[in-house]
């Protein structure tokens, strides 16, 4: 799974407006109602990780979780970064249907 070029990454993440990239990784924040919904979603997301064998660097306060993905391996972005953020926004933005 090699580092995607910074040119790969933008274009990208035109499918993902929550998302933004910079040093090195693709960071997104996300606010909930309270600390159960958001915890509730940490879980959830946490069962993808082990799925994908991919790991997010987070950090959650009261409602707001704050996400950093990046492939430690390759000291960047890779095609692993967006399948995670996929599984994630699948998660915390169900479309309507
Ligand atoms: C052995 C296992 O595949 C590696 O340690 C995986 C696990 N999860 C990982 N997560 C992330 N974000 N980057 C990695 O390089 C990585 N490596």
């Amino acid at each position: 799974m090699s580092k995607l070029s910074e040119d790969d990454i933008e274009k990208r993440l035109l499918q993902f407006p929550e998302w933004e990239y910079y040093e090195d990784a693709i960071h997104a924040e996300f606010e909930f109602d309270n600390f159960k919904d958001c915890f509730s979603a940490m879980s959830r997301i946490a069962f993808d990780c082990e799925a994908l064998n991919h790991h997010p660097e987070w950090t959650n306060v009261y409602n707001v979780l704050t996400i950093t993905l990046t492939t430690h391996s390759e000291n960047g972005v890779t095609d692993k970064d967006f399948k995670l953020a996929e599984a994630i926004e699948a998660i915390v933005e169900p479309e309507d249907d």
